[in-house]
This record gives C-alpha cells, structure tokens and sequence, in this order.
C-alpha cells in the first residue's frame, strides 16, 4: 500500500463512476490508501483491458497501482452499477463532460450517472462530483437524484457535494498523491467531515483541504484553468512579439520568471495549449458568461491566441517552403498533447498534420506512446508511423518537434544535417539553443527565438526622445 489509512479515518466503500483519466486515477489511489473501490464504467472494451490486467491509457505510475490494488481485491472493475452502489459511503462521477457545439460544457454524462446511481441507491451515501462542470450543475444534480428518488419512494437521503480534479495528465498519480490542494464543496459539515476523512491520508503535514459552498468548488476548478490557459497565451503572444523585435523568448522567460511573484512555471511558449482540458474548459467559461451576461474579454483573448498559434509552425513551414508544400515529406516528433501521455485530444501536433496533409504533403510521426492514437485519429492517407526518432526523419526534408519528450532533448544535429533533405528543424518547444544547431548545417526556427540580426543602428523616428 502507498500511504497507510490515517488514524482516525477508516476504510470505505466507494465507487468511482467513469474510468478514465481521472477517474481511474481516482479509484487505483483511493484503493491504494485501504479503500475498497468498485470503478464502473460502461465502455465494454475498456472494462475487458481492465479486468485483463492492462490499462487502456499510458499514464506513469498507474499500471502498477491498479495492479496492485486489483489482486488485493481492493479495486474492481465493473459496469454493474447498481452493485456497486449497493453499499457505498460514497460515489465519485468521474465521467467526461466535453464541449457541445456552442462551446458549453455537456453535463449530460454527469446528470446520467447521477441518474443512474439514484435509480440504484439503497442506502444514504454522499454523491461527489469530481468531473469539471459549470457552476449550477450540483444542484441539477441534486434535482435528478431527488427526482428519482421521488419516483421511487426510495427511503433514502444523496447528498451531493463538489470535489474537482486538478491532476495533470502525465503526473496525475503523483498529483493525486501529493496534491497541492484538495478543494471541496459542501452544503453540510457531515459531508464535509467524510471526504476530510477520506483525504487524511494524503492531508498530513499540512492542511491542503480547501472547503467551501459547492458553487464556489465548481467555479473555482475552471477559475484555475483559466489562469493557466491565460499564462499560456500571454507567453505565446509575447513569443511572436519577441520574434518581430528579435528578442529571444528563452531569455526573456528566464529573466522573468525569477521575479516570485511571475514564477518559472507554465511560462513555456510553444504551440498553443491543448489537452481534454485548457481548450474545453476556457470555452465553457466564455459560454458560462455569456449565459450570465458578464463580460468574458480576456477569456476571448486567451481563447483566439491560442487559435492562431495552433497554426504558426504551419505558417512557418509554410514560409520556409514558399508555399510549396506539396510533394515534401515532414517528420513529427512527438503526437501527444504533451509528454509522458498518450492522449492526443485538441493535440497541436494533429492540427498541424492535417494542415499538412491537406496541403499535399506527407508526414512521418514519431511519438514513444501516442502512435497508434494518432494513427487512428489521422488514418494512413500520407500519414505513417515510425518506429523510433530517427527512422521518422529518413526521406524528410524538415523536422517538426511537437512535443518535449525527454528522449527528443539531445538529438544527433550533425546526423540530422545529413539526413533531412531541405536540413530544416522546427522547434515548436523552444527545446534546442539555435546557435548550436545553426552550427551543424541546419535551418532552425523556435517560437519566438532570436534570429541572430543585428540591432538597428537607430532608433526608429516614431521613438525618437525629445
Ligand atoms: N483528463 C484530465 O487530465 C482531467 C483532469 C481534471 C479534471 N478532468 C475532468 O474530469 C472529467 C473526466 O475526464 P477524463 O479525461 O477522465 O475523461 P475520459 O473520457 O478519459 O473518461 C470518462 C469515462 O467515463 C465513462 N462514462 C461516461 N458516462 C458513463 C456512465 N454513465 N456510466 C459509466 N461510465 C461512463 C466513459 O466510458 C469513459 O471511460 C472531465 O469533466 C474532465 O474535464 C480531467
Ligand atoms: O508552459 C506551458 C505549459 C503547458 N503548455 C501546454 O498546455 C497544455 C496543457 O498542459 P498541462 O496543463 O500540463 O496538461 P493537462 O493535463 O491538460 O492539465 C491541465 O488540465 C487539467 C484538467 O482540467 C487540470 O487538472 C490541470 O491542473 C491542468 O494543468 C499542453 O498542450 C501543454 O503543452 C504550454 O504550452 N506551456
């Protein structure tokens, strides 16, 4: 077992509703602590991977949390909902909540599964609602379990609280066991004092429970999405700007990132954010005030710079080709959204290479775990997979980096100079010193890299001081 149940916290009964990247997350640490988890999901192929002892996401760490938990019998994988309702203290809905097609955020997994456990439930238990959802939707969560319960003459009370996500994908094991903070939102103090008990464990040195009222939980999930996504855009708008005034945006993140009060996390520019999470979630935000009819300016803002930078290294190697990109072959290294994960959902790498590929070129990827996502996503017209860096690279005439893959940080240049035939690297991460590879024989582009002009000699009459 990974931490021990606290003293004074027991052992319970959960069920985890949904099990995919959160939600399985959720039930292997959870059984981990001694709980005793059903995870419930209704994708049978997903359930057959499970119950075979493999995992149907590439996610560090989890392979062997589930496994262990599996044989001790602590975690179980099952669609039996019902059964695993039957006596549980508490169920989790970790169901997805994808965007619709204005934007919003479709709750109607989460209302389903609400449904589902109220048509089920033969006891009191606490339903939390771990999925990212608009503020408003734990109650519309309580209308359908009471609904439900109405209609059954059901003797007993769901109550309903907040508890959202905040793992990142390729850490959420680690994140979910180290969190920096476990919000939770409660309309009563016993609900409360239920999942303080089932977090004690991860809860020990210092208090990292944030409680509050449900809307506030609800909100404050996509107020931290926010933040990040806005990071994100403004970096990326200062990237082209640095680019234009040849200023180099390594530098610049260096010298601001030591002021505290800035940071050096999340300061990266690269191509645009993606993932299930920062696309969706600022989308729902905008339509959130627009519902509401509060001003959503920046979120506007932070949602058309990424929009425009998921299309720059296509501009680039658009310019570098002079339009003719027809007939080339580009090599992509690295599919995922971002490393140590094989989820390619909103991934700027699969923008990038259907741009590519609509414009006649063909691309050979390259990623250590996302290949056959992409491979699904992007089919085989002009697309394949190659089996390692560098057999992606023979027969391509440029290079693009995506993603930052530890294994992709120090490449052999001066082999890449003789293997690409136009010697052309672009690096969507910034992950190279362009000197360097300037210096073996390549044409190397960064976001928002210096290119090395010399200064004005001076100043522009519009700056002149008087
Ligand atoms: N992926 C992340 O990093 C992350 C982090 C924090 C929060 N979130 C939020 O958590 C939620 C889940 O995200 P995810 O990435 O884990 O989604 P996912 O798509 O990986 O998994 C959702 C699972 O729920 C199952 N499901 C849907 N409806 C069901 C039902 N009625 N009964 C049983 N199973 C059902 C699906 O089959 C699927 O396996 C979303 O709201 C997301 O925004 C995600
Ligand atoms: O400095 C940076 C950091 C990230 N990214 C990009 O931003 C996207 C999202 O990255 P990250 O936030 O690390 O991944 P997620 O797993 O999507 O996690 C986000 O979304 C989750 C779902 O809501 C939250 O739980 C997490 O806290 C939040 O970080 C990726 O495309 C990254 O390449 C950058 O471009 N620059």
């Amino acid at each position: 077992m990974g931490v021990p149940i606290s003293k004074g916290s027991k052992a319970m009964n959960l069920a985890v509703i949904g099990a995919g990247y959160v939600g399985l997350v959720t039930g292997a640490c959870l059984a981990d602590v001694g709980n005793r988890v059903h995870c419930v999901d209704r994708d049978a192929a997903r359930l057959h991977l499970l119950r075979g002892g493999h995992l149907p996401i590439y996610e560090p760490g989890l392979d062997t949390l589930v496994a262990r938990n599996a044989a001790a019998g602590r975690l179980v994988f099952t669609d039996d909902l019902p059964a695993a309702v039957a006596d549980a203290d508490a169920v989790f809905i970790a169901v997805g909540t994808p965007s619709r097609e204005d934007g919003a955020a479709d709750i109607g997994q989460v209302l389903q599964a609400a449904g589902d456990v109220a048509r089920s439930a033969t006891r009191d238990l606490l339903v939390v609602v771990k999925s990212t959802v608009p503020v408003g939707t734990c109650d519309r969560v309580r209308e359908v379990v009471e609904a439900e319960l109405a209609r059954r003459g059901a003797p007993c009370e769901l109550r309903v609280a907040s508890n959202p996500e905040f793992l990142k994908e390729g850490h959420a094991v680690e994140d979910f066991q180290r969190p920096d903070r476990i919000v939770i939102g409660t309309s009563d103090d016993d609900d409360g004092a239920l999942l303080r008990a089932l977090y004690a464990p991860y809860n020990r040195n210092h208090d990292r429970l944030i409680c509050m009222d449900i809307r506030s939980a609800e909100f404050t999930k996509y107020a931290s999405n926010a933040m990040l996504a806005a990071r994100i855009s403004l970096m990326n708008e200062l990237a082209c700007l640095a680019e234009k005034v040849d200023a180099d945006i390594e530098s610049v993140r260096r010298g601001t990132g030591a002021d505290p009060r800035i940071g050096y996390d999340f300061l990266y520019a690269g191509a645009g954010y993606g993932g299930s999470c920062l696309p969706k979630d600022v989308r729902a935000l905008i339509r959130l005030a627009d519902e509401y009819g509060a001003a959503a300016d920046i979120l506007g803002s932070v949602q058309a710079v990424n929009l425009r930078q998921r299309t720059l290294l296509y501009e680039k190697l658009e310019r570098f080709f002079r339009g003719r990109l027809a007939g080339r072959t580009i090599a992509v290294w690295g599919l995922a959204f971002k490393p140590a994960t094989d989820d390619i959902r909103e991934a700027p790498s699969i923008d990038l290479i259907g741009r590519l590929l609509r414009a006649g070129a063909s691309v050979r990827g390259y990623d250590p775990v996302a290949g056959a996502n992409a491979l699904r996503a992007l089919g085989q017209d002009g697309f394949s997979i190659a089996d390692d860096a560098r057999a992606a690279c023979r027969g391509a005439d440029a290079l693009v980096v995506m993603t930052e893959w530890r294994e992709f940080k120090s490449p052999d240049f001066r082999g890449l100079a003789q293997t690409l035939r136009a010697r052309a690297v672009f690096d969507a991460r910034n992950l190279y010193d362009p000197a360097y590879v300037r210096s073996c024989g390549l044409h190397y582009e960064g976001v928002g890299r210096a290119a090395g002009r010399p200064a004005p000699r001076a100043a522009p009459a519009a700056a002149t001081v008087r």
